[in-house]
């Protein structure tokens, strides 16, 4: 494997003064259940925060207007539910949704039930680029080898307890960066696909689609708090929507994500931290990134 860490960061294109919302993707992000209205809206808001044109939080009828609430920029679709999580039936209306979307997130808050695993195996086969985060990860653990490959760019965002579940064992040591890295590309060879990606997260998080690997270099251990890995979701999500390849969605999103930690904590501290500082902090991140991405393609 190839040790891109050091290489320039990818970029996204700059804006034309013409351009319009439908130039820079629609993505929909499905989770959320009774109790976990959050997961989904911070995916959401990260997802507007890091320039996705159009955004949809397709999210159970019975947390609807409280995932709306959390923000008037995103648009919110109700799904079929028993009061706590969605219900088989929901898997129509997703199937619907992600024909016009550039890119999906799956998993954040949806919580565990049969009708999730079999909407998370319908929308696997799909072509749609999709990050696969939080139970969505539980839901492709249980398929096991009857998992068929991916039919499109995937970037899976394990941690390390949904790694364990979903490679089969759990890390000797979840911080030996050798490990880290090979075990992630084995996993990505058993999962299959053109164009997956795993990016294990923690203190050094690891991307990888088997031929090349980084290690993310930003980030902080405040940032170890409910909700974080919620919003990486939304950031990769909106740059699959722009276009960027898996890999480098999920390279340059890690970068920006663990930035935004950093500056957050630099005025925060590490104690007090929190998920929603990360999307306050996103603008500066992103600016900051820009210029330095933008530096490396004039050289
Ligand atoms: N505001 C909201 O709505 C929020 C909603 N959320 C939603 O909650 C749902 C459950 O997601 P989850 O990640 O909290 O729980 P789960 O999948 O059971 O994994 C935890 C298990 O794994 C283990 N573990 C080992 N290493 C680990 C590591 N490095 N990092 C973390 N865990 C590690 C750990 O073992 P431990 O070491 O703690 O004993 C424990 O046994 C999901 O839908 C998510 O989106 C959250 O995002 C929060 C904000
Ligand atoms: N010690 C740490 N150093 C750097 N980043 C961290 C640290 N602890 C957690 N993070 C980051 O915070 C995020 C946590 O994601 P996750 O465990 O999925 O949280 P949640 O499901 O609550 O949103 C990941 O991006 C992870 O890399
Ligand atoms: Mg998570």
């Amino acid at each position: 494997m190839i040790d891109v860490t050091h290489d320039p960061l990818p970029a996204l294109r700059d804006r034309l003064a013409t351009s319009h919302k439908g130039d820079y993707g629609r993505a929909l992000v499905v989770g959320g259940s009774l109790g976990m209205a959050g997961a989904p809206a911070l995916a959401g808001m990260a997802c507007l925060r890091s320039g996705a044109g159009l955004v949809s939080v397709a999210t159970p009828r019975c947390v609807q207007a409280t995932v709306a609430s959390f923000c008037a920029a995103y648009m919110t679709q109700p799904l079929a539910d028993d009061g706590e999580r969605l219900v088989d039936k929901a898997g129509q209306a997703v199937a619907k949704l992600l024909e016009d979307a550039d890119a999906a997130a799956i998993g954040p808050g949806l919580g565990r039930s049969d009708a999730i695993n079999s909407l998370v195996g319908a929308m696997w086969t799909l072509p749609t680029p999709m990050v696969v985060d939080a139970d969505a990860l539980n839901s492709l653990a249980l398929m096991g080898s009857s998992r068929a490959a991916p039919a499109g760019p995937r970037v899976l965002t394990p941690h390390a307890g949904e790694f364990a579940r979903l490679s089969g064992s759990p890390l000797s040591d979840p911080n030996h960066p050798e490990e880290r890295r090979d075990r992630t590309a084995e996993l990505v060879q058993s999962l299959g696909g053109d164009q997956t990606v795993v990016l294990l997260k923690g203190a050094h998080t690891i991307i990888t689609d088997g031929d090349r690997y980084a290690v993310n270099a930003t980030g902080n251990p405040g940032m170890a708090t409910g909700g974080t890995g919620d919003v990486l979701t939304g950031v990769i999500t909106a740059l699959l929507a722009q276009g960027l390849d898996a890999f480098a969605a999920a390279r340059l999103a890690a970068h920006v994500h663990g930035l935004a930690g950093d500056l957050a904590a630099a005025k925060l501290g590490v104690i007090a931290l929190t998920a929603t500082d990360l999307l306050d902090y996103l603008p500066e991140a992103w600016n900051q990134t820009t210029k330095l991405t933008q530096l490396s393609a004039d050289i």
